[in-house]
């Protein structure tokens, strides 16, 4: 990859596709190219056609999607199948089409089957069925990879994809209904703290920076109430979703942003297996730091950083989801990068990010 060549970052507002973009002008690369969903919606084949017809990407990185927690997967359904595959078949097809020299897709470690033998190495993919919460992302998900494969084979491309673990960092989604849990969690102990210490400058403050179902800081003091009540944050304690048994683990986006780089910039599909050592030519490589941790055990470290000292309460009546996730990062290491972002710092990170936007 040469500093000029032209790289196309779809999702490039995104946040994992801003701190990619972020990433790669740091390392001097000069002619990235972006459009906004408004600019250019990528379910719109033709659309996508005229775009790759006008700019000839020469390196494409797929970091559109549509995307979000356990409550979003499980209630959008139909969206998450039909949007995620429209995306990455318009955009991996056009760049089929269009010579594009090196494509990097971006799925998710929800990939791999719901009992999957931990920490789950590569080899994982389709041994098993899936977490039914995501299963239609998921399955969109494998589409995906399974297409990055399949051009590779047949036609010997050089695509990419990279499974991460669950992401968090600057430019997150903090919408209480949508979000993953990190994000989540941080906004409601930052409430919940508020509302403890009857602090109504701060909520107030919260909610005119970010609506909560057009619920803004003018509204009244009822309706907050009401608003925090049906999102578990009351005036003595948090509830938040499932037993807080599931176990997770966490990856900040800029470290995301750099293996991807790092993907893109050093390995080549023909890097992912050796000739002949087998018949399964997967070209996907997983992406975490390789440390886990509960849902309770997170609760208490984000109420430790944020400074809530409430009573923490766990709803098992809403789902947990699948009930471990830890990658193996073994193939990444081997390959040369590792994470630099400790979950206790990125938490850090992110709440004075939260505060400062
Ligand atoms: N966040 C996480 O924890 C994880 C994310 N991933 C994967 O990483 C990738 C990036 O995710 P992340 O950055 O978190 O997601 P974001 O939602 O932050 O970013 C996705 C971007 O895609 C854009 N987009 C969505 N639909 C369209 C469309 N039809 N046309 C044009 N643009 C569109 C969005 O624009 P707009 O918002 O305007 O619609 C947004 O900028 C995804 O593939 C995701 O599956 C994998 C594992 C974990
Ligand atoms: C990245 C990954 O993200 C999703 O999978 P997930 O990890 O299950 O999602 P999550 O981050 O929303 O929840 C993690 C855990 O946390 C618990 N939890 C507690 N309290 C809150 C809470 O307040 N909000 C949320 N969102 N979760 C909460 C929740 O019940 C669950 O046990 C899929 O998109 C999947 O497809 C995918 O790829």
């Amino acid at each position: 990859m040469d500093k000029d060549t032209k790289i196309y970052i779809a999702g490039h507002r995104g946040l994992v596709g801003s701190a990619i973009w972020k990433n790669l002008e740091s390392k001097g690369y000069t002619n990235l190219i972006g459009r906004t969903h408004e600019e250019l919606d990528l379910m719109d084949g033709g659309k996508v056609k005229a775009f790759f017809d006008a700019e000839w990407p020469e390196i494409v990185v797929v970091a559109a999607a549509y995307v979000g927690g356990i409550k979003a997967n499980n209630t959008y359904r139909a969206d998450f199948i039909f949007r995620n595959l429209g995306i990455q078949q318009n955009v991996i097809g056009e760049s089929f089409r269009h010579g594009v020299k090196k494509l990097l897709f971006l799925g998710s470690t929800c990939i791999y089957p719901r009992d999957a033998h931990q920490p789950i190495a590569e080899t994982e993919l389709l041994q098993g069925p899936l977490e039914y919460t995501n299963e239609p992302y998921a399955i969109a998900k494998i589409a995906g990879l399974k297409l990055c494969e399949s051009f590779n084979l047949q036609y010997g491309t050089n695509y990419m994809a990279v499974m991460p673990t669950n992401l968090y960092g600057p430019g997150d989604n903090f919408d209480l209904e949508t979000s993953h849990v990190l994000p989540a969690m941080l906004r409601k102990m930052h409430l919940a703290k508020a509302l403890m210490e009857n602090n109504w400058a701060v909520i107030r403050e919260d909610l005119d920076r970010r609506a909560i179902h057009g619920v803004t800081g003018t509204a009244g003091e009822n309706e907050i109430l009401y608003l925090f009540k049906k999102q578990g944050i009351l005036p003595d304690a948090l509830e938040l979703w499932g037993t807080g048994k599931p176990i997770r683990e966490f990856l900040w986006s800029e470290d995301m942003a750099d293996a991807s780089v790092f993907v893109l910039e050093n390995i080549d599909f023909k890097d992912t297996y050796q000739e002949g050592e087998t018949e399964i030519r997967n070209c996907h490589i997983n992406i975490g730091s390789g440390v886990e941790t509960t849902i309770a055990q997170l609760a208490q470290l984000i109420a430790e950083k944020v400074g809530y000292k409430g009573e923490i309460r766990f709803n098992p009546n809403l789902p947990d989801g699948t009930m471990r996730k830890l990658t193996n990062v073994s193939k990444l290491h081997s390959l040369g990068w590792k994470h630099t972002v400790e979950l206790d710092a990125g938490i850090e990170r992110l709440y004075a990010w939260y505060l400062n936007s």
